[in-house]
């Protein structure tokens, strides 16, 4: 993906990389305009690929089923075609418009000047519910994780999972085949986990011990040993790891998106026909969007976000045509 120095000014800055942003991007690029893209998780694909990456969808439109990890794959893909400027780990605090066709976007490691923006922000910035532990988060570069994309890279590998719900067993499931020893630790002696799924777990090789939380982490760059402790009797036991996965959930909240000037109802951006939000300029698309009648699914994000992008399109220049004709008329 091209990378502009951060005083360029882009046409398009989307807020955002779930699939409305992601899409947002590709047809930015199908309408030749320059396209940035911020987000704040260390991977495009929003709430698809952070809570469901492995499930199955079958309400997008030509596909009869498709697990989410694909469909992002599949939309990584469509990008790469018009090279977008996508950075990641990054979280936008404040825009502002400055003049028409002139918003400065800050973020918590840049600032960003585009001509229009379009909102894709979903149910705002979220992150993963993290594990309170003295010396955690030292260890989330190395083999702490909170998010599980690649099941190959657990091969032969000792892996501890904390967690009650479908992640945690859906996990200790399907590494068990993989890793070398799975073993899942749970605060509560019942798991919320679909009862089906209990019963597999139950009956797998799969090291379950309740009701214990990890206490303590050792090691120096890398977690090479845990310490966990019984939540009734506090006695305490040892275990060696090689990888620790923690699935309490995500966290996410409209957070600075409520300070930005914009008409908000029940967490949404309020916008009109063309997508537009109550700043002239400042477009969205997807579930951060609210408006009679509204539905909250990825098909519906994919048919908001080109009008978003057409319209912004003659936002910035009055002279455009609204309608980008057929992409199957195009030399791309
Ligand atoms: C378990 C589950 C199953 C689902 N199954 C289906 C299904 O089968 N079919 C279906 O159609 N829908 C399904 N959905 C809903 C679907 O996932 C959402 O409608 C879709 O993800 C919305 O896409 P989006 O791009 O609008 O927002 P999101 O996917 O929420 O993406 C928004 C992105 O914006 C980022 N962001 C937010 N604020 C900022 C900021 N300030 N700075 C930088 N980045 C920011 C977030 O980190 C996030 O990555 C399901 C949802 C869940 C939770």
């Amino acid at each position: 993906m091209s990378s502009q120095p951060s005083g360029e000014f882009s046409d398009l800055l989307i807020i955002g990389g779930g699939p409305a942003g992601m899409f947002a991007a590709f047809y930015g690029g199908m309408r030749k305009a320059s396209v940035k893209l911020i987000e704040s998780m260390p991977q495009l694909g929003g709430q698809v690929a952070a809570l469901y990456p492995e499930k199955y969808i079958y309400d997008i439109a030509g596909f009869p089923k498709i697990t989410g990890q694909e469909l992002i794959n599949n939309l990584n893909e469509q990008i790469k075609l018009f090279n977008p400027d996508i950075r990641l780990e990054e979280k936008v605090l404040h825009i502002e418009k400055k003049e028409e066709r002139h918003f400065v976007v800050t973020t918590d490691k840049d600032v960003h000047h585009a001509r229009a923006l379009i909102i894709t922000a979903g149910v705002g910035a979220f992150e993963p519910r993290r594990l309170e532990v003295e010396g955690a988060a030292q260890y989330e570069k190395s083999n702490l994780h909170y998010f599980v994309s690649d099941l190959s890279k657990f091969q032969g590998r000792r892996v501890l999972i904390s967690g009650g719900g479908d992640s945690a067993v859906d996990w200790a499931l399907m590494l068990e085949p993989i890793a070398e020893q799975v073993t899942l630790v749970h605060r509560r002696d019942k798991f919320r986990a679909h009862e089906h799924s209990v019963e597999k777990l139950l009956a797998s090789s799969v090291q379950v011990i309740t009701p214990t939380e990890i206490a303590e982490l050792h090691g120096e760059d890398r977690i090479e040993r845990v310490t966990l402790a019984h939540c009734k009797t506090g006695e305490t036991q040892e275990l060696e790891v090689d990888d620790v996965i923690v699935t309490f959930g995500f966290v996410s909240s409209l957070g600075p998106i409520a300070e930005w000037g914009l008409n908000i109802e029940s967490n949404a951006i309020v916008v009109d026909s063309r997508m537009e939000s109550s700043i002239p300029g400042i477009f969205a698309a997807g579930d951060i969007t609210t408006y009679p009648g509204k539905l909250d699914l990825i098909a519906v994000g994919f048919g908001e976000a080109p009008t978003a992008v057409n319209n912004a399109k003659v936002y910035i220049d009055p002279e455009a045509k609204l309608s980008p004709g057929h992409s199957s008329n195009m030399k791309i």
